[in-house]
């Protein structure tokens, strides 16, 4: 049977349908939204990225580099909350250097995806304001 977003059946097989593949990767979505501040941030950096393409009407090419870059940040910030769990799985919150050196790097990870989006987006949108200003 199909299990949906509160299934509480401890379940530790393999899923047996796509729907219950999609259930639970829907489910990792709310984990990371409830968790991480930085992915509802980039959620808001996206919607209002989304808004200045429409408003400035961006190029279909423009298009494509704003989407591949936000997906980009929120697939790294996926990345970095399953590698969080994981360490703390493993560590239970005791300082250890290595899990320090784990989790920074991951999180290098989202800083240089961010990176990206901020040149993309410089370059897409900077000459839609300098034509304002002219
Ligand atoms: N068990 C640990 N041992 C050593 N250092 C740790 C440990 N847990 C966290 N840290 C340090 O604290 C930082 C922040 O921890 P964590 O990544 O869990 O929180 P976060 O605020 O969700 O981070 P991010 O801003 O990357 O999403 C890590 O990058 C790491 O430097």
């Amino acid at each position: 049977m199909a299990m949906g977003l509160n299934d509480n059946s401890h379940q530790t097989k393999k899923n047996h349908t796509f729907l219950q593949s999609c259930s639970h990767a829907l489910e990792g979505l709310k984990w990371t939204f409830q968790d991480e501040a930085n992915f509802k941030r980039h959620l808001s950096i996206a919607v209002l990225v989304l808004l200045f393409g429409l408003l400035f009407q961006v190029s279909k090419l423009d298009w494509l580099w704003l989407i591949v870059v936000i997906f980009l940040v929120l697939i790294a910030e996926l990345w970095n909350t399953a590698v969080e769990y994981i360490v703390d799985l493993l560590v239970q919150k005791h300082y250890d250097p290595l899990a320090k050196k784990i989790k920074d790097v991951s999180a290098a990870i989202v800083l240089v995806a961010a990176l990206l989006a901020v040149v993309v987006g410089l370059i897409v949108f900077v000459p839609h304001l300098g034509n304002l200003f002219h």
